[in-house]
């Protein structure tokens, strides 16, 4: 693949934070790799302290690797020409209670190096974009959870970024909310932004993402596209079957890697084709018959679920 098309390379990324006081070291990020393609839709994944937030701080310049690095369309991070291409969007975006979503959003943007009119039209194309237009000179303070994650992706959104990195970008919001921000990740990739987020809503990111890489304990424990993932597992399917004699059931469980017997009726998981096969074989050998065969496809959970717990 040609340079040009990878937005954002990650080399043995590291982080050890030094607790204060007790000098315990704590390896956030063990030397993690990855690379999103333009155009990309990038779900990371993993649970709770695997060290998905500590990476998003390295890429965005809010602390310093210990060692590693990271290049956002061949700039250095966190060179000033890298971080002018990224638009960020914390976990909790923490927005001045007394400002106005047209006042922060103006803010971020002035960080950026915008100014005059320019500026005072993309925060409105922004903030118009994110739907909270009605709202756009209301004080922080009377806005909604929804309301200020969607400022917040406004202020991300300002000065036009390359790249989003947004940090659990869902979390904490209804059905609703959730949806709304999963169509706005959308039509932003559609306008050609590539997009790296941070979830643990694996039905979420099942929808959006076409690549996923999963994190545990700091370090890759799974990654590519998620039809690559769900592809390469072992195939899982259920078998029903009826009149099952009792001498045939012991052997049958014994085949199976999950069974279950009610009255003569027995639902059995078989792992891979040669286990569907020696089951059927042996049943139909013992008389039972065969109500049904379902093949049982992985979800992005399951994945989740074998490798990063
Ligand atoms: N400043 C810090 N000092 C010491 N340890 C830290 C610091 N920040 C994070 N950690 C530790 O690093 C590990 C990774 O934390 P991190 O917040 O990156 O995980 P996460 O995947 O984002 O989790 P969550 O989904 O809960 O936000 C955890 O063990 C956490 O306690």
């Amino acid at each position: 693949m040609a340079g040009s098309d990878i937005v954002l390379s990650v080399e043995q990324l590291r982080k050890t934070f030094v607790k204060p006081f007790t000098g315990r070291k704590v390896e956030a990020v063990k030397g993690i790799s990855l690379e999103v393609e333009r155009g990309d839709i990038f779900g990371f994944l993993g649970p709770n302290g695997a060290g998905k937030t500590t990476t998003i701080k390295m890429l965005t310049g809010l602390i310093t690797p210990t060692s590693g690095r990271a290049t956002i369309l061949g700039e250095e991070v966190p060179s000033p020409e890298a971080m002018g291409k990224v638009g960020f969007l914390p976990e909790n975006p923490y927005v001045y209670q007394y400002l106005t979503p047209r006042e922060f959003v103006s803010l971020c943007g002035r960080l950026n190096g915008m100014g005059g009119a320019s500026l005072a039209k993309a925060v409105e194309r922004v903030i118009e974009r994110v739907g909270i237009a009605y709202a756009i000179d209301r004080p922080v303070r009377a806005l909604s959870k929804g309301m200020l994650q969607r400022t917040g992706f406004a202020a991300a959104l300002v000065h036009s970024p390359d790249l989003l990195i947004l940090d659990e970008p869902m979390s904490g919001l209804d059905p609703v909310g959730r949806k709304e921000v999963r169509d706005l990740i959308v039509e932003e990739a559609r306008a050609g932004r590539t997009v790296f987020f941070s979830s643990h809503i694996l039905s979420d990111v099942e929808l959006l993402c076409k690549r996923v890489c999963i994190l545990r304990k700091g370090e890759v424990v799974a990654g590519g596209t998620i039809q690559s993932l769900l592809g390469t597992d072992v195939r899982k399917s259920e078998i029903t079957l009826r009149d099952v004699a009792d001498d045939i059931a012991t052997t049958l469980a014994g085949l199976a890697s999950k069974s279950e017997r009610v009255g003569t009726t027995m639902v059995l998981e078989a792992q891979g084709d040669e286990a569907v096969k020696e089951i059927l074989e042996r049943a139909l050998a013992g008389r039972a018959h065969v109500e049904a065969v379902t093949p049982k496809r992985e979800t992005l959970e399951d994945i989740f679920v074998r490798k990063a717990l």
